[in-house]
């Protein structure tokens, strides 16, 4: 929006012509006024109007209740508060016991408090915890809910641990529905149970003796229940108790105990079978009998029969592309418990995060006042028509006018002090005395001999101070391509899944721009003059302020030629004493070149005022990363679906890790741990350990290894390999479905148009990142340069995208072969030029000052970018963050590979017997009698997990009993009878 505005308004004819402001005597500090309001705007767009008076406000009353509240966001309060509740849990469970022995003794002592004093009140009780603690549990068990109110130690047990230890998976609000369920029900349980006790035929002093059971409350709600409903009570606690079961647990279907043979199971066709008892695949994976149960926490994931149910309801011969119903489909899309607290206030924080985007954009409204602070004077309606004047340069005094684009802060500039656009001239900066005539941009370019500054700045996006830091920046309603709001949800495994907050990462507050007016000048001199020697003069020159370099905008007079200028690039370098000049001859798209030179101060981007920023907070993009900001301070995010894979070079300690982890965070902050998997190649061992914690949301490795991050060089040969069969089974799925790409074929699957029972399945995005290709490339040379060079060409439309980074982008890394399918390629500094050219087809990124700073290649444009800055242990805090939520039961589980370097047996005549799993025979029998070679075969009537099954599949295939892997049809069985097989294993060795 403000980018419209700022485009619309930077070609308003009026600016041109507007006086140019004078500056005022004002301190530098002097606070920014506030805004305009709209009428006043109004009238100085229309200079003809008479000025009207500003209106004063009307003043209403307001509560502010941010500051009376403001206490709660006070972390000392906070454990405070957090403290009190865990000794006040303990508090209560000594005085509650100690009420089961005491509670009789203590009655007359509490009822009596009205007329006996308190010290001797408590003198009296037999509480373990005093009168307080005698009067608690007479309060709460004795009138109250019986031993059921032992049921509020959770509570606040709960409450407590949540607020000190601010740990995600515990759900308080889970936790107070449960218990207060129970408390209630058990309460009015025991009420009834007690007056039945007390019924003419019963024990008379039984009921009395146990009416504590009960409680008070319990006992007449039980009264006035049998008063009207008789033992219809009991019907009536059974009902509750059955609702309440199927709404905190969700559960959707009901399955009666099956008395019929075996034999008479419905099966599940093999290779959908096979798919389905792939635990993470959310969408076809129901858990195998003998793998434990995943971390529940505090409620029974009950989507697994989701697909596994309505699979069987297909039949063969049913057309796949019929819209497919299912009897039993989930209707309720999140846990009814879920909080309001816990679910909804995230995507409340998002809205609060885009109004405060709002709220900052209209902050930002007010900036143009600080100019006149800073010198200029301006009045407020006339700063606010500079603002809407956008990009547009003012016009300069004595010829060829020098603007410059500078960041936020007006501190060390003094004339750039806003995130607006703020067109000062030169002498503004330079000569204070001198009066400047108005000029326009005709003058301009006729007088060239002493080039103005200008400055100007880009509109500010989002300013991360202005309270967006709270909001959850995931999509709240997500991309509907990728999850269209029907029916089957894949994000349903990990519904109460908490997407990442921005508190998790440091802020450093908004950025300071470090450049000086003093240093602006002087580079432009010097280039003047540097360029004047080579008897090159220009017509204008712009400066634009970035986090590390400025451009220096040139346009050089009629008829200077462009690459006269280029060859001058060492002895502007030499004469501006600074590395990494880069000059851009000319700048795409514009008819103007640009000499970019490192500022003296960098500016830090954080990681969190990106990721705050309307631009990735409200992406449409599947896969978006926030690589930074650019040399006009815009953020830059690219959808790394659309890249579709990097390449990645820089020499040691150029911000390659820190790039990686920014990409890596970056998805992490947009995704769901259902919609992508990383498969992370880690050769250094060190760089991306970090992200082990995340190993049951969101990484993926091969069945039967216990680590995910692969660090052996010999692993990610059968990593890569089991990634291309992935690939190819996507492909078969995907042709099988009639659709192009991923997108459509999830949409598909969404919409229940995709039969599970054929193998269909929700696939996930994986995105496989290699931190070192160079180690790979010497160890293992063309078996991985070949898959590595398939997926590239290939994975694009299955969803399989790569990461591929390396410090040395020599010709023998970065091959011909890989380099022709990584259409994307980013820079970081490198040590010479010839690497890059090597990585970017063009040199410039040996001219870089380090530190993240980079050059991005998209075919042909290159972008220079600042890449934001996450820290270790942010990384740290986001990975504890997922880490601790509720995961699926394991990491996603690629593709077992068979063969010479896949975890097969060898041949089954040299294989030592012992090697042979104890169940061969029986899962040799069980294949051949059903002629069928599928894992989920053994998994069912062997009652085996999945990996134990898989290698007894490997196993028969070695032995020649069943076929090769076809993907996603059951395997050939090669014997066709018992008496066969019988013969066969006879010959075996024993
Ligand atoms: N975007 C950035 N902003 C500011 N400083 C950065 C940035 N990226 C990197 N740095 C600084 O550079 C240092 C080295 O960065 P990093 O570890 O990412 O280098 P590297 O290229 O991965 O090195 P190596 O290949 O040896 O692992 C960091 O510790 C940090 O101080």
């Amino acid at each position: 929006m403000a980018k419209n505005t700022y485009k619309q308004d930077a070609t308003h004819p009026s600016r041109a012509n507007e006086p140019r402001p004078t500056r005022a005597p004002q301190p530098r500090s002097a606070a920014p006024e506030p805004a305009a309001p709209r009428e006043n705007r109004r009238a100085s767009a229309e200079p003809k109007a008479a000025p009207k008076p500003p209106r004063k406000p009307l003043k209403l009353p307001s509560l502010n209740l941010g500051a009376m509240f403001g206490f709660l966001r006070d972390r000392r309060f906070q454990l405070f508060l957090g403290f009190f509740f865990l000794l006040a849990s303990l508090y209560l469970t000594f005085a509650f016991f100690s009420f089961l022995f005491t509670g009789h003794a203590d009655q007359s002592v509490v009822e009596g408090l009205d007329h006996t004093p308190v010290k001797e009140a408590g003198q009296q009780s037999g509480n373990w915890l005093g009168l307080v603690g005698a009067f608690l549990a007479q309060l709460l068990i004795y009138k109250g809910f019986g031993v059921a109110a032992f049921a509020l130690i959770p509570i606040v047990f709960f409450l407590g641990y949540k607020i000190v230890f601010r740990r995600a998976g515990v759900s308080v609000s889970y936790v107070l529905a449960l218990c207060l369920f129970i408390m209630g029900w058990l309460s009015v349980l025991l009420g009834y149970v007690v007056l039945t006790m007390q019924a003419p035929d019963a024990d008379p002093t039984l009921g009395y003796r146990l009416d504590f059971l009960s409680g008070g409350i319990g006992y007449e709600a039980a009264v006035w229940l049998d008063s009207l409903i008789g033992w219809g009570t009991v019907l009536l606690l059974a009902f509750l108790l059955i609702s309440f079961v199927v709404f905190f647990f969700n559960v959707t279907s009901v399955t009666l105990p099956r008395f019929g043979a075996e034999g008479e199971e419905p099966d599940l066709e093999p290779a959908a079978a096979e798919q389905s008892a792939r635990p993470a695949m959310a969408a076809t994976a129901p858990f195998e009998e003998d793998e434990p149960e995943p971390d529940m926490g505090f409620v029974v994931r009950d989507t697994r029969p989701v697909v596994v149910a309505p699979a069987a309801a297909f039949t063969e011969d049913e057309p796949e592309d019929e819209p497919y119903t299912m009897p039993d489909a989930p209707t309720v899309t999140t846990g009814p418990v879920a909080s309001p607290a816990f679910s909804v206030a995230p995507a409340t924080a998002a809205v609060v995060g885009a109004g405060a985007a709002t709220l900052a954009t209209a902050a930002g409204t007010a900036v143009p006042m600080s100019v006149a602070a800073a010198g200029a004077t301006v009045s407020a309606a006339s700063a606010a028509a500079s603002m809407a004047a956008g990009g547009a340069t003012a016009a300069a005094p004595k010829g060829p006018s020098f603007s410059i684009e500078a960041p936020a802060d007006p501190e060390p500039l003094a004339v750039a002090p806003s995130r607006v656009p703020t067109p000062l001239s030169l002498s503004d900066l330079v000569d204070d005395d001198t009066p400047l005539p108005i000029t326009n941009n005709e003058q301009r370019t006729t007088n060239i001999e002493a080039p103005a500054l200008q400055i100007t700045e880009k509109p500010g996006e989002l300013d991360p101070a202005a309270g967006a830091d709270m909001a959850r920046i995931a999509d709240d309603d997500e991309d509907m391509d990728t999850m269209p709001a029907v029916n089957y949800d894949p994000t349903l495994d990990l519904s109460r899944y908490q997407y990442p907050t921005l508190e998790l990462l440091n802020d450093y507050g908004v950025a300071k721009a470090q450049v000086t007016k003093e240093e602006l000048e002087a580079n432009k001199d010097r280039i003047v003059e540097t360029l004047g020697h080579y008897g090159i003069n220009i017509a204008s020159i712009k400066a634009t302020i970035g986090p590390t370099v400025t451009l220096y905008e040139i346009v050089p007079d009629a008829g200077v030629r462009i690459s006269k200028i280029k060859s001058l690039e060492d002895d502007i370098a030499l004469s501006l004493a600074a590395l990494g000049i880069r000059i851009i001859a000319p700048i795409p798209g514009k008819g103007t070149i640009g000499i970019e030179v490192p500022n003296t101060k960098k500016e830090m981007v954080s990681i969190r005022s990106v990721f705050a920023t309307e631009k990735f907070a409200h992406t449409e993009m599947d896969l978006p990363i926030a690589f930074g900001r650019t040399i006009t301070n815009e953020v830059f995010v690219v959808d790394l679906a659309k890249m579709p894979h990097l390449l990645m070079a820089g020499a040691t300690g150029q911000g390659k890790s820190v790039g990686l982890n920014v990409i890596l965070a970056s998805l992490l902050y947009k995704r769901h741990p259902a919609q992508l998997k990383f498969v992370l190649v880690d050769p250094k061992k060190v760089e991306l350990s970090i992200f082990n914690k995340i190993e049951r949301h969101f990484l993926a490795k091969l069945p039967d290894t216990d680590e995910a991050i692969i660090t052996d060089t010999k692993k990610v040969v059968n990593t890569l390999n089991s990634l291309c069969m992935e690939m190819d089974r996507r492909y078969d799925l995907l042709k099988d479905a009639g659709c192009r790409n991923l997108k459509e074929y999830n949409r598909k699957f969404i919409e229940r148009r995709l039969n599970p029972k054929k193998g269909h399945r929700f696939m996930p995005f994986i995105v496989l990142v290699i931190d070192e290709l160079a180690d790979l490339m010497m160890t293992a040379g063309k078996e991985v340069e070949t898959p590595i060079a398939r997926l590239a060409q290939l994975a694009r439309a299955i969803g399989i995208h790569l990461i591929v980074a390396t410090q040395r982008p020599s010709v023998n890394v970065i091959t011909g072969i890989i380099k022709a399918n990584f259409p994307c390629r980013i820079s970081f500094k490198v040590t010479s030029k010839i690497d890059s050219r090597t990585i970017l087809d063009a040199g410039g990124a040996d001219q870089l000052v380090g530190q993240g700073d980079m050059l991005i290649s998209q075919g042909s444009d290159i972008i220079r970018v600042q890449c934001a800055f996450i820290d270790t242990p942010e990384v740290d805090r986001l990975c504890d963050y997922i880490g601790e939520q509720q995961g699926y039961p394991d990491a996603y589980l690629l593709p077992e590979v068979v063969g010479e370097s896949g975890g097969g047996s060898g041949d089954m005549e040299d294989m030592d017997p012992s090697q042979r799993d104890a169940m061969f025979e029986e899962a040799a029998r069980v294949i051949v009698t059903h002629q069928q070679g599928s894992t989920s075969l053994l998994q069912r009537r062997l009652k085996l997990g999945y990996n134990r099954a898989g290698r007894l599949i490997d196993q028969l295939e070695h032995a020649g009993i069943v076929g090769p892997f076809e993907g996603s049809k059951a395997r050939e069985v090669l014997i066709p009878d018992e008496y066969s097989l019988e013969q066969l294993l006879n010959t075996l060795p024993k």
